[in-house]
């Protein structure tokens, strides 16, 4: 049997919500076998992060090269990374290996305001990884902060997802989670040439920890599997939208979103197509 891999390089969220957690059920739920290497640990629950730990740049070194030298991921997804010397190392270590179809999740801060991204870091992002980058999944913060721009039209998004175009990144997703000003959530495909909008209903729930991990880890999984960044950003929405959409009502904050969702769904209508 032949498998697809996918790696997520990302730091651990103890909650299960978002981090390599929920990037490792994401690529189980989507039949992809799932790697990680860790970048730093969480304590995080669904009221925040009470601590983050970075781990040595050896240790980190050490899982990527276990990997490399062995594992040959299909797709490889950053997450959290905390600092720019984890940043350099990491770039390195996917242009050493030849590891492609990497998705790069900008990820900066959690929903309660901690800090998973050294401000100073953001540079090195700039410099090191976005021009590594098949896609770039960042929200609207995030893009803001990478163009130092200011995002709130339609027009300013286009104009950001040329702007982290042009520093490399071949494709770029600008989220648009953290607009809440209209009843769809829209997110933004640009390719270099076109614009494609994808949208759905927006959820109204507080159970929303880990949507970044969960849909760019889904982008990841499909990427593995040899779909192109369409069609992986399109199942990647499907499978995030099941998993707000059904919620697990877990914790006293911010619970998680439901990775079993999307598979549910899909087995409950193979089920009724097989009664009729
Ligand atoms: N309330 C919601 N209802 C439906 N989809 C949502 C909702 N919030 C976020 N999403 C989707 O989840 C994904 C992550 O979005 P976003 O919240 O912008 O990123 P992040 O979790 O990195 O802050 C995107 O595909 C976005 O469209
Ligand atoms: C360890 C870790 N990595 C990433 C995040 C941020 O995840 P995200 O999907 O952006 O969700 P929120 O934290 O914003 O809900 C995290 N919290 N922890």
């Amino acid at each position: 049997m032949m498998i697809s891999k996918a790696l997520t390089i990302a730091g651990s969220d103890s909650g299960g919500g978002a981090g390599i957690q929920a990037d490792l059920k994401t690529f189980q739920e989507l039949s992809v076998y799932g790697m990680s290497a860790i970048t730093a640990v969480t304590a995080q629950n669904t009221l925040g992060v009470q601590g983050v730990y970075p781990l040595t740049l050896e240790a980190i070194t050490q899982q990527l090269d276990s990997i490399g030298l062995d594992l040959k991921p299909n797709a490889v997804k950053t997450g959290m990374l905390f600092n720019s010397d984890i940043i350099r190392i990491v770039a390195k270590k996917i242009q050493q290996y030849s590891w492609s179809n990497l998705v790069v999740d900008p990820v900066m801060v959690a929903k309660g305001g901690s800090t998973l991204l050294q401000q100073e870091a953001v540079q090195s992002l700039i410099n090191h990884l976005l021009p590594l980058a098949l896609v770039t999944t960042p929200n609207i913060p995030e893009a803001e902060m990478i163009t130092n721009r200011s995002i709130t039209t339609i027009d300013d998004r286009k104009e950001a997802a040329k702007i982290i175009h042009a520093m490399g990144s071949k494709y770029v997703v600008l989220k648009g989670g953290h607009d809440t000003s209209t009843k769809a959530v829209v997110d933004l495909l640009y390719d270099g040439h076109e614009f494609i909008f994808m949208e759905n209903q927006r959820v109204q729930t507080r159970h929303t920890h880990g949507t970044g991990c969960t849909y760019s880890a889904a982008v990841t999984a499909e990427l593995a599997k040899g779909k192109t960044v369409p069609e992986a950003t399109h199942i990647a929405k499907a499978f995030i939208q099941a998993a707000i959409e059904d919620e697990l009502g877990i914790g006293a904050g911010h619970g998680p979103t439901n990775h079993f969702a999307y598979q549910s769904r899909l087995r409950g209508m193979n089920l009724e197509a097989n009664r009729q």
